[in-house]
């Protein structure tokens, strides 16, 4: 299949709106069909998804499409931002990715992990939430061990899961506050950057392929939530897909990403580079001002104006129909 050459053609990135691909069919098709020859010690996985719908149940009877359309892939070794507003269905990309959406959810489309169809496995995803269950009176390097005890077989010999606590200490950059409390209400703890690193820490102690967040750096301040993405950033690099989904990054936050998957009303607006989304936008008449944070311009941009946007992009599209 041939790519249809065109005049101000976006370079490098896809995006979609109300269905079209965001990928040419055959740079899918590569994604989707990457044969696994992964053997079970190594951490590595691709997944593809194309055309997913889900449709949701509501309690009166009706059914509403939540998520339309939508096609993407992520990689070993990045690191995938979801983003769009409020409502645009960042959770249940996340949740249908994942295979753990809510009972009165349907989804189709295809799902494919390393070309095939295929339930994530315990132990192959691992999946963060926002809250974190952790107990306050317990140390976190006792509660990565008391979490080690009861993830891993009785016949695991106690020294291995020990070593694998540490060096998971070590990973989540957690040393320092490893023999303090987590803390409660009436307890003062670790900080909330570091609640959220320990949370992450049980979540990899089985050394999953892949880790979906649901908004990892919500309620933290900027700094704590740049050490968190920064650590997710270095989860990637190990060689584990990494996708989370995030609501208002700092522009150096963004800078971390490798991939944007940008969603509006359950559609698509952009799927790509995370360092080309800027000069798409600015390439579909949307140019950032320089003092403006790069995600609150994409969101400004998407909440203002979509539908002008949607018909901006829907001209520039033109080219990645096949
Ligand atoms: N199981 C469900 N039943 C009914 N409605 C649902 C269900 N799951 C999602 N929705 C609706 O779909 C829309 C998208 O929800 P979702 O939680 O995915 O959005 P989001 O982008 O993650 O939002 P936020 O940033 O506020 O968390 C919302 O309007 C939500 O109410």
């Amino acid at each position: 299949m041939m790519e249809i050459e065109q005049e101000g053609k976006p370079q490098g990135h896809g995006i979609v709106i109300d269905g079209l691909s965001p990928l040419s069919e055959t740079t899918w098709k590569e994604k989707l069909n990457t044969e696994s020859s992964l053997g079970d010690d190594i951490i590595s996985a691709h997944l593809a998804w194309k055309d997913v719908n889900v449709m949701v149940t509501l309690n009166n009877g009706d059914t509403r499409n939540v998520l339309e359309g939508l096609t993407g892939y992520a990689e070993p070794g990045t690191f995938t931002a979801l983003m769009g507003p409020s409502g645009s269905g960042k959770s249940t990309l996340l949740d249908g990715l994942s295979g753990r959406l809510a009972s009165n959810a349907i989804l189709s489309g295809k799902i494919l992990l390393n070309g095939r169809k295929a339930k994530l496995s315990f132990g192959t995803a691992a999946y963060v939430t926002q809250d974190d269950t952790l107990i306050g009176t317990l140390t976190v390097r006792e509660m990565i061990y008391y979490s080690a005890q009861l993830r891993f077989p009785d016949r695991m010999p106690l020294s291995e899961k020990r070593t694998l606590v540490e060096s998971t200490i070590v990973e989540m950059g957690l040393q320092d506050c490893a023999d303090t409390f987590i803390g409660n209400w009436h307890l003062r703890g670790i900080s909330g950057g570091e609640k959220r690193r320990a949370s992450i820490a049980l979540e990899i102690l089985t050394r999953p392929r892949f880790l979906f967040l649901d908004e990892p750096t919500s309620g933290l301040d900027s700094a704590s939530a740049f050490i968190v993405t920064q650590t997710l950033l270095c989860l990637s690099r190990d060689g584990r897909t990494v996708i989370a989904s995030i609501h208002q990054p700092s522009s150096e936050i963004f800078e971390q990403f490798d991939r944007l998957f940008l969603l509006s009303g359950g559609k698509t607006v952009y799927f790509g580079q995370a360092s080309e989304a800027r000069q798409f936008f600015a390439e579909a008449g949307f140019p950032c001002p320089s003092f403006r944070n790069v995600s609150d311009h994409f969101l400004r941009c998407i909440n203002s104006d979509f539908d002008k946007v949607k018909a901006t992009l829907r001209e520039s599209i033109k080219v990645y129909m096949y």
